[in-house]
């Protein structure tokens, strides 16, 4: 038997009203919109509808010369409003194509991606330049690029105000001011960024970046030229707007410092999220003392899909095909113990063939596989 598309309007099966009579919706434009549609028909929450930053599996290909590149296979990722949080991942796992669409500045092959309400695959082009100018922030790596090298610190940080428009000049340089006092750059305010160390010309980077008051400030590597003691001190910077500010914050980073200074670290590995380290203060019941306790999760992704640490894989030699077995509380997962599965566990270097030998009796039995 076959059941009902569980999106079937219930106008569709409505008796009473004539085809005529029933009122035509119209086309949707987007998967997102149609996901919308089927869960409010449900009244059940679109995925990420609280979310600040919602991104649902994000696909972008690149095309160069015929070939094509998936830089993002299917991301999900949701950011919670007020976050301040690091993307982490190696060397073209995607990193820097999710900044740029979070940025507005590309736009994903598919997919579905919100930042504050707005909906970053259908906007048009003057949509996307409000966009840029009034709801993201953007501090990029090279220090150069974030600054106009002919203006002072101040006027770098009025420009965008300027262009957004609505504020008296007597207005912006008070804003402009108060930004860079809560930067700790009062001193920096009638330099020009060649007067600048590196590091305040990042934490004036920030203040541009937030001359606005943008719902989200997204930085790409903003600590990659500095020294340890400059890139704490522009972390500090981000930390402030953070909790100053409320704005929401997502860094990407290879510096563990800063990774391991935020809540929360969301790791990319092809182009997925893969896992993510949650760090909280706990307290200990019989001393009293708290200390951070840092807790590493793998992504389950909306299909159910799973990402296991390619060192876990390897070490069990897992490969192809694996053992689930659901349990009151976890789900168990082994290495293929059949013959061709053993077989290619040692193929591939792990621990397989022997890992399974020593749980039969226990978790596993032959009947089970
Ligand atoms: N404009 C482009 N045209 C073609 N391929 C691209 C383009 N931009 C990125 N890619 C490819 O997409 C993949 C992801 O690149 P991306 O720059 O997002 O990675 P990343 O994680 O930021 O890397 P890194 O840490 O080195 O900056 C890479 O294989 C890259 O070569």
């Amino acid at each position: 038997m076959t059941t009902p598309p569980d999106d079937v309007t219930p106008a569709a099966h409505d008796p009473e009203a004539s085809p005529a009579a029933r009122p035509r919706p119209a086309a949707p434009s987007t998967l997102a919109e149609l996901e919308r549609r089927a869960a409010s028909r449900h009244g059940r929450p679109a995925y990420g509808h609280d979310a600040l930053i919602a991104c649902d599996r994000l696909v972008r290909v690149f095309t160069t010369d015929g070939v094509e590149v998936q830089a993002l296979q299917g991301l999900d990722l949701l950011v919670a409003e007020g976050e301040l949080m690091a993307l982490v991942g190696a060397s073209g796992s995607g990193k820097s194509t999710l900044m740029n669409i979070l940025a507005g500045l590309d736009v994903p092959t598919a997919g579905a991606a919100t930042v504050a309400g707005r909906d970053l695959l259908t906007m048009d082009a003057r949509a996307r330049l409000g966009y840029r100018r009034d709801v993201v922030g953007f501090v990029w790596q090279q220090t150069a690029r974030n600054l106009l090298p002919y203006l002072t610190a101040q006027q770098n940080v009025m420009l965008p105000m300027q262009l957004h428009g609505g504020r008296r000049r007597a207005a912006r340089t008070k804003a402009a001011g108060e930004l860079l006092s809560m930067l700790a750059l009062d001193h920096c305010r009638d330099r020009r960024p060649h007067q600048l160390s590196g590091g305040e010309q990042q934490r004036t980077a920030i203040a541009v970046a937030l001359a606005n008051t943008p719902s989200v400030l997204l930085a790409d590597e903003p600590t990659g030229e500095l020294d340890s003691h400059t890139a704490e001190q522009v972390f500090t910077a981000f930390r402030t707007a953070n909790e100053e500010l409320g704005t929401t914050i997502v860094i990407v980073t290879h510096d563990q410092a800063v990774a391991g200074e935020v809540r929360r670290t969301v790791a990319i590995r092809d182009g997925r999220t893969s896992s993510e380290v949650l760090r909280r203060t706990e307290r200990d019941a019989a001393t009293g003392r708290e200390s951070l306790v840092a807790r590493e999760y793998a992504m389950l992704d909306r299909a159910g899909r799973l990402q296991l640490p390619a060192e876990y894989t390897h070490s069990l030699g897992m490969a192809h095909r694996v053992l689930l077995e659901l349990e009151s509380d976890h789900i168990g997962v082994w290495p293929d113990r059949t013959a061709d599965g053993a077989a290619r566990g040692r193929e591939t270097g792990g621990e397989g063939g022997r890992e399974s030998e020593s749980r039969d009796g226990d978790e596993v039995t032959e009947g089970d596989s």
